[in-house]
């Protein structure tokens, strides 16, 4: 770029403020219009569809701008930084009217996907999170900060499996991560990725700018005082937060840390293989959330979300959940609680705007309404006999004062903004009362005046006027001269009139033109006020947000839990995991008809299921639906079963699925593998290990082999709690091993043409497969079908079995894989086609062509 002093001087203004931003997009304030120049012109054009125009020329070239109207800016920023972008706000700071020359501008905040504490710009039921990563010789640490709630978290994490599962865990909407060596594509390919300079992560500089943000001497209060990388990444999060924020930020009070074992681990695959709260298309709605989720307030929804993500192994915390839950049922209180709820709004986020300053009059009034429903609240919870139900009534408080202050201090339902005035209720400031008095009673005090003088003067065409240059005056024609009291000034002569002044009419002229004024700067020094009030309390009103929130998530529990008949699990200590009438609570609602529920028996002796039936048979769901009632068992929840009985559990771990990773430039196969060694790896006594179908992804016989391969260590090594799902019947004979494996199998009957899908769960193997009549169910054509059941009598005539069972000596023999040889032309042609790549049409081309090979 040219030299700065060949440009306009706004341009020049524009290449200042740009030079200290130089990677944020800039929002360079011009009128009633944000503009954007040159690279952040085309960017942004690019991003929100704006028109990309020109702006005269500086330097001898033209400058691509682009727009956004003031007014409706907030739009544009959410969209921005949704799509993981920083912008940096520089306004007018200088009066326009003024000023001499340029007005003067200045960066006024910058606003970061991580930082935004706006409400316009928040999701409701999501928590938006800034996270920083520091990478040491023992791992990593982590840092995240949740700044509209007022959370500041860390963790250390060994590996970057850890710290990927971690990530898919808590979604940060910006990352920061040291400019130094390299970094996993997962975490590069992120929205939001920031990279700061390396000495941002140090340390002892960061451990420095702990102690003075939190004013204290050492970190052993937060329990981090032995774990420098968490300390180093809490430090970078903190200096980019001081950075960008540019203000005090008096809610973030304490750091806290998690530690890994508190909690079921989970990796990023399982987590999406069992679709808590988004499925792989990105639905949201059929999806364990989306079922479970019935709290009423936002901050319950985000704690709700926090949970499900994270089941806790401890169970000092979750059986109080789980007890409360049954506290309510019986007693059939959660109703009347969750009617509380309503209009509660997000006192959580509130608080954060009180403590930043940025709350405005609706914030308050809806504060006010929730702090005055409390007694009706803790009227509610007293009967019930829950301790953790009386300590969270506890901890809601009374609040009396502080409601009262907000009922005597604002107005019912006050505008939107504190700056037109109108928030604060009459009768809470004499002197405000006073100033609005004196502004909008000024016309009957001039008809009194105009009546009094009139009087005293015998002058019946006396008037009192007002303009806008002399102000207030007392008019009369000339011929009433002589009877002027002396104590009238002139002020102005005109042709047939003069007009006066008087000492009583000057000040109150005085009073009134200020009167607006100053009542608007008092409403807003009263407001301070109560804001300063309402800061004095932050803490124990914070904690009453809190278990504001944790009550909603209770209460939705009970209320699923009727709704959607579920029973309370039994975490026990023994190694068990026993579930009866199992339901999966997503298929189930979703469904018209009814679900077919599934018993569950796992414990010390049985370590393994190898499920076998048909596709569509619900193997799939059966799996899934042990896992989901497992995961909900330790958030506190009831779950979708007659009866659980479940002991410790350490890990989830899922192998389900396929071709979902393609983003990672992996074959569908080496994801399976991959996943599948993660597992084998990690997998423990107290695991809970879903396995489907594995080995689908190669040939038969290195699939086959691979499947049984990896069954046998489960059992045997790992000895998890496995279920094994598969369409190789050769691995129904593990169960003769005696090593823990049993078999159980889901059935299908054919009734004429259609087949009726059993869902339940038996003893045993499967006898058939069913796959034909299931792909004619899919509609493949019916003589693709007819010529597939003529190959299937061949195959099973020459293998003398029903289904091909590929037995253990077919396995040993190579003479006998010449089931399928010689390879026919056919065979090789089938053998280059993917039926992935295929569009229906092509498909059927395909069979065309192999048909007229076979012949
Ligand atoms: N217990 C059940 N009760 C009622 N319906 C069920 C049950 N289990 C599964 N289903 C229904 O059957 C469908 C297929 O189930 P699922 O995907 O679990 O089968 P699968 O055996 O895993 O099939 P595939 O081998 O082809 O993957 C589900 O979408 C659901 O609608």
């Amino acid at each position: 770029m040219s030299s700065l002093d060949q440009h306009t001087p706004l341009m020049r203004q524009f290449f200042t403020a740009k030079a200290e931003h130089p990677d944020v997009l800039l929002f360079f304030r011009m009128g009633d219009f944000y503009e954007l120049f040159y690279d952040d012109a085309r960017k942004a054009a690019k991003l929100l569809d704006l028109t990309l125009t020109q702006r005269g020329q500086s330097a001898g070239q033209p400058i691509p701008m682009a727009g956004v109207p003031h007014h409706a800016y907030e739009g544009y920023l959410a969209r921005l930084v949704a799509l993981g972008e920083s912008v940096a706000i520089c306004e007018q700071v200088g009066d326009p009217a003024t000023s001499k020359g340029l007005v003067e501008r200045k960066v006024v905040r910058i606003v970061t996907p991580g930082t935004v504490t706006d409400e316009a710009l928040l999701q409701d039921r999501r928590d938006t999170l800034l996270m920083a990563v520091a990478r040491g010789k023992q791992g990593f640490g982590l840092a995240w900060a949740d700044l509209a709630g007022g959370r500041f978290q860390v963790a250390q994490v060994e590996n970057e499996d850890q710290l990927e599962a971690e990530l898919a865990r808590l979604e940060p909407a910006e990352l920061l991560l040291p400019d130094e060596g390299e970094w996993p594509a997962s975490l590069m390919t992120r929205n939001g990725v920031r990279r700061r300079a390396p000495w941002l992560f140090d340390v002892d500089s960061s451990r420095r700018k702990l102690l003075a943000f939190f004013n204290v001497h050492d970190l052993t209060g937060f329990g981090i005082d032995g774990l420098p990388m968490a300390i180093a990444a809490a430090g970078a999060l903190l200096g980019y937060v001081e950075e960008t924020q540019k203000q005090q930020l008096p809610h973030l009070t304490a750091i806290t840390l998690e530690t890994g074992d508190a909690a079921i681990a989970m990796n990023a695959a399982t987590r999406r293989h069992l679709e808590l709260d988004t499925r792989v298309d990105g639905d949201t709605k059929h999806t364990l959330l989306g079922v479970l989720d019935s709290t009423i307030t936002p901050m319950g929804g985000r704690l709700l979300r926090r949970w499900l993500h994270r089941p806790l192994r401890t169970r000092d915390t979750v059986e109080p959940r789980l007890h409360s839950v049954q506290m309510m049922l019986d007693a059939r209180s959660f109703e009347d609680l969750r009617e509380t709820f309503r209009g509660f709004g997000d006192v959580e986020r509130i608080l954060t705007r009180v403590a930043l300053r940025s709350a405005r009059p609706r914030d308050l009034s809806t504060l006010r309404d929730a702090l005055l429903k409390l007694p009706d609240l803790r009227a509610l919870l007293a009967p019930l006999d829950s301790p953790r139900l009386q300590w969270l009534s506890d901890t809601l408080g009374e609040h009396v004062g502080t409601a009262g202050l907000l009922q005597r201090a604002i107005i019912e339902q006050p505008p939107l903004l504190a700056r037109d005035g109108g928030v604060i209720k009459e009768g809470f400031d004499a002197e405000l009362d006073e100033l609005r008095r004196l502004s909008t009673n000024a016309d009957q005090f001039l008809i009194d005046l105009e009546a009094r003088e009139r009087e005293a003067t015998g002058i019946n065409t006396l008037k009192v006027g007002y303009n806008r240059v002399h102000g207030y005056y007392i008019e009369m024609g000339k011929m009433h001269a002589g009877k002027v009291p002396v104590h009238y000034t002139r002020r102005q002569t005109l042709a047939n009139a003069e007009r006066y002044i008087t000492e009583e009419l000057k000040s109150f002229e005085d009073k009134v033109l200020s009167a607006r004024e100053r009542s608007l700067a008092r409403e807003k020094g009263l407001y301070e006020d109560v804001l300063d009030a309402l800061n004095e309390d932050l803490q124990p009103l914070r904690q009453c947000a809190e278990a504001l929130a944790e009550l909603d998530v209770l209460c939705g529990f009970a209320e699923r839990a009727e709704a959607l008949d579920w029973s309370r699990p039994k975490l026990l200590s023994d190694a068990v995991l026993q579930i009866e009438g199992g339901r999966h609570p997503v298929v189930e609602a979703v469904r018209s008809e009814p679900f077919t529920p599934n018993d569950l028996m796992l414990d010390d002796a049985t370590r393994m299921l190898v499920i076998t039936g048909p596709n569509m048979g619900g193997k799939s769901t059966y799996m899934r639906q042990n896992a989901l009632i497992v995961l909900l068992a330790h958030i506190g929840s009831f779950v979708p079963a007659t009866r659980a009985e479940i002991g410790p559990i350490d890990r989830i771990l899922t192998r389900i699925g396929a071709g979902d990773d393609l983003a990672k430039g992996q074959s569908t196969f080496m994801v399976e593998m991959s996943e599948t060694s993660y597992i084998l790896h990690h997998a423990t006594s107290q695991s809970l290990v879903l396995m489907d179908e594995i080995g689908r992804g190669t040939s038969t016989y290195d699939g086959l082999a691979l499947a049984e391969a990896c069954a046998r260590h489960l059992a045997a090594s790992n000895r998890s709690y496995t279920l094994f799902a598969t369409h190789y019947f050769e691995l129904t004979a593990l169960a003769t091993t005696g090593s823990g494996i049993r078999n159980v199998h889901l059935d299908a009957v054919e009734h004429g043409d259609a087949l009726v899908f059993m869902h339940a769960v038996k003893d045993g193997p499967a006898d058939r497969s069913f796959g034909l009549q299931v792909a004619s169910l899919a509609g493949l054509p019916k003589p693709v079908v007819r010529e597939a059941r003529a190959r299937l009598a061949e195959l099973e005539q020459q293998g003398g079995a029903k289904s091909p069972p590929l037995t253990a000596q077919v396995l040993d023999s190579p003479q006998q894989i010449g089931l399928f040889a010689p390879p026919s032309a056919a065979m090789e042609a089938l053998a280059g086609i993917d039926p992935d790549e295929l569009t229906p049409k092509q498909a059927l081309e395909a069979l065309y062509r192999l048909k007229s090979l076979s012949n």
